[in-house]
């Protein structure tokens, strides 16, 4: 069996999907993409085609050290994206190829089922209480939201307590009967970090998402001194080698590799056990489509520290397009009390609608986050 071609589709709302064909008719799919960045991860991914065409993609860990290091320079969040759907497809390849799904190739099932979450209240933070209660009606207990809007560096107590009082909000609606998980969004500085965890203790978040930016790493374990809430990361570490720091260092309770941005499949498993000898848990990143979703379930039903999956069904970016949107069976991500079950097809479990994405992928939209400024003019943190 040789790699025979290797196709890209953009479609709504920010996604990019991947196609690879054998040369005896296999076919793998994966979602190599940075949301904003699709057409640069498409190049990327086309660019390290020069690799695979006419390779045997059942030597996935050759491959993907081959698209790691063959290129001398390595990591980020391009490279690294399109590394992860190109190892997303080659591990569909093989789980077709022998008939089995692909958590069965490593190791077999650790769970049953799976539980997800889901986003509420936008980009600016609203609606959120209507948002659970709706969400609460399909079985889900558990959800996330943005903290704040913009935040200066130093903001002010009027500020803060506008963040608090929205999650005060939504004890005072659900009690403790409902879980969140809230995001800063790499929005808040380090001083007001701490400042925001102090007041938010009481009503007991499952856990704080991007406390400070990626880049202020060093200050993961100086908040944990600080807090009780589990602090969370990992959407924007993109290798084992990202990690390695940040778990030697401490402080993040939860990590949020992203299946499509951390090198796919085999990378983020390696994450995973990482994680796990810190001690540390595992929650899959994932606002993006149903072939990022699929290779997340995959280590999720082989990672015991997995606890938490992110899906995109209702998120506030899917415009144009939702999860199920072009899959062949609706079913394959079928939730029950916020529940996924291991999918039990062979590959990564989901069937693509290929007729449905090409129609999508002629007139695809350039989506970009939006440039935030602060009052005074300065770019302010998304
Ligand atoms: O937790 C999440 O889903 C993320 O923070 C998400 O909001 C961003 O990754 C967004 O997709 C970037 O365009
Ligand atoms: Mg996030």
């Amino acid at each position: 069996m040789k790699i025979a071609r290797l196709s890209t589709y953009r479609v709504a709302p920010r996604w990019c999907f991947l196609k690879i064909e054998t040369d005896d008719g296999l076919v793998g799919w994966g979602e190599p993409v940075i949301e904003g960045r699709a057409r640069t991860v498409e190049t990327a991914v086309h660019e390290l085609s020069d690799y695979l065409v006419g390779q045997d993609p059942s030597r996935i860990n050759d491959l993907w050290q081959t698209l790691y290091r063959g290129g001398f320079y390595r990591g980020g969040p391009i490279l690294m994206s399109a590394i992860a759907g190109i190892d997303q497809a080659l591990w569909d390849i093989k789980g077709k190829a022998l008939g089995v799904p692909v958590y069965q190739l490593l190791g077999g099932l650790v769970r049953d089922r799976m539980k997800t979450y889901r986003w509420v209240g936008g980009d600016r933070p609203a609606e959120i209480i209507a948002q659970m209660q709706r969400h609460r009606a399909d079985g889900f207990d558990t959800f996330k939201f943005n903290g704040t809007e913009e935040l200066g560096i130093i903001d002010t107590p009027r500020a803060i307590d506008a963040a608090v009082a929205k999650v005060a909000q939504i004890r005072d609606a659900f009690g403790f009967d409902i879980d969140f998980g809230i995001d800063f969004h790499g929005r808040v500085s380090a001083p007001m970090a701490r400042v925001l965890l102090r007041e938010l203790e009481p009503f007991r978040p499952l856990f704080v998402e991007e406390p400070v930016l990626p880049e202020q790493a060093e200050y993961y374990p100086r908040l944990a001194t600080a807090t009780s809430i589990p602090l969370a990361a990992g959407e924007r570490m993109y290798s084992r080698f990202d990690f390695k720091p940040v778990l030697a260092a401490g402080g993040l309770s939860i990590l949020q590799p992203d299946l499509s941005h951390a090198g796919g499949i085999s990378e983020c498993f390696k994450i995973a056990a990482m994680a796990e000898a810190y001690d540390v848990a595992l929650a899959p990143h994932c606002p993006l489509g149903p072939i990022a979703l699929a290779a997340c379930l995959q280590l999720d039903f082989v990672a015991r520290n997995a606890v938490l999956q992110e899906q995109s069904i209702g998120i506030h970016y899917n415009d144009g397009a939702d999860l199920l949107d072009y899959v062949l069976n609706k079913d394959d991500f079928r939730c029950v009390d916020g529940n996924i079950a291991a999918l039990p097809k062979p590959g990564l479990g989901v069937e693509i609608d290929e007729a449905r994405v090409i129609e999508a992928s002629r007139n695809p939209p350039d989506w970009r986050n939006p440039l935030w400024r602060h009052a005074d003019g300065s770019v302010a943190e998304w």
